[in-house]
């Protein structure tokens, strides 16, 4: 064994951590939904009985809580004081600019659920966790629909997800002369915003399900875009997409279904394209032989158990496959953003 093979080991600790990877999640989210590192944030150096009554919490559960924290590293203590960690602070506190607490909602309110069903799921190739979710329909989409709530929480955690990482479609010389993009599942209209505020000459259509339309309107008409965005509500994979496009955007999408609907999907895209117009993929990225990032490994089975039974989150191979396979005549990556997500473009 080389140096290297022996310093990716796994130890006790790490493994003890994953075995209770369920309560060590369940102790950050309390943290999130009591309001823990925002009044460390404001409060940093707070007492045992200054937070107790913050949270309004007994002592004895506000001892657990803290020391599963502490133990965590998630806060810190130092003699009978206590703050935040330096990421927490970074990443758990709620108005921090890249802020992980939306993303944990989706994680608490969807994915924890779900995942319940996981082994079944792998047994059965479905996502048996859906059952958790009431309405009809074979996606979590669908059933979404039903429950503003859980819509809400899915859609704040794809916008926040997309803010932490979208900068980087800011600076494509291939979208500085797009006229007309679909952001095709663009969801509350997070990136279609940023694109137009970036590209004075484009145009963005937002094809999403009606009632994510909706969430999508309400954000354009406050940036005051609508004029140069609209909404294009139905189904990407057999509606129509609009006329005169020169580029279609697919940000955490490609990860929803399985590489046949995918090709599918992706030959519509380049029949709706002119000569010379371009996909953009925008998503986290799997390595090309499959051994992480750690990012993808762990998304994928929310995939598979719950969105829609047959997606993951692909590599960059994968796609660059698919794109040929429909006749895309050149790909491009653009490797290393922020929370393992890469660009690929494909022109035609
Ligand atoms: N078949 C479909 N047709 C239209 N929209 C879809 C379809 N399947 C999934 N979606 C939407 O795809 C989105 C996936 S979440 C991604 C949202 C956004 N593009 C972002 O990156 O932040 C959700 O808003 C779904 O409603």
């Amino acid at each position: 064994m080389t140096k290297t093979e022996c310093s990716n080991e796994l130890d006790l600790d790490s493994l003890l951590l994953i075995a209770a990877g369920h309560t060590a999640f369940q102790l950050l989210w309390a943290g999130i939904e009591l309001g823990l590192y925002d009044y460390l944030s404001q409060n940093p150096g707070s007492s045992f009985d200054g937070i107790a009554k913050v949270l309004e919490l007994q002592p004895q559960p506000t001892r657990v809580l803290l020391t599963g924290l502490t133990a965590l590293r998630i806060i810190k203590k130092q003699g009978n004081q206590y703050s935040n960690s330096s990421i927490a602070e970074q990443k758990l506190v709620s108005d921090s600019s890249d802020s992980f607490a939306l993303v944990m909602g989706w994680q608490r309110y969807i994915v924890y659920e779900g995942l319940l069903d996981f082994v079944e799921s792998l047994r059965k190739n479905d996502n048996v966790g859906l059952r958790r979710f009431p309405g009809q329909g074979d996606r979590l989409y669908q059933r979404l629909v039903n429950d503003p709530f859980k819509e809400r929480v899915f859609q704040d955690a794809m916008s926040s997800l997309s803010s932490q990482a979208n900068v980087s479609l800011l600076n494509l010389v291939e979208l500085e002369n797009i006229h007309h993009l679909v952001d095709a599942g663009g969801g509350d209209g997070t990136n279609g915003i940023l694109l137009c505020k970036n590209y004075p000459n484009m145009r963005v259509s937002v094809f999403d399900s009606e009632s994510v339309c909706q969430i999508a309107r309400q954000h354009i008409e406050e940036q005051g875009l609508a004029a140069r965005i609209n909404t294009w509500p139905g189904n990407f994979l057999s509606d129509p997409f609009p006329t005169g496009i020169d580029a279609i955007l697919y940000s955490h999408i490609l990860t929803i279904w399985s590489p046949e609907t995918n090709i599918a999907l992706l030959k519509r895209t380049y029949a709706a394209l002119p000569e010379g117009g371009i996909v953009v993929i925008f998503n986290m990225m799997g390595n090309d032989n499959d051994d992480g990032p750690i990012s993808t490994a762990l998304g994928s089975p929310y995939f598979q158990a719950i969105a829609t039974g047959d997606g993951m989150l692909y590599s960059w191979s994968d796609y660059e496959a698919w794109l040929k396979e429909v006749g895309f005549s050149s790909t491009k990556r653009l490797e290393g953003l922020p929370l393992d997500h890469g660009i690929l473009i494909g022109k035609k």
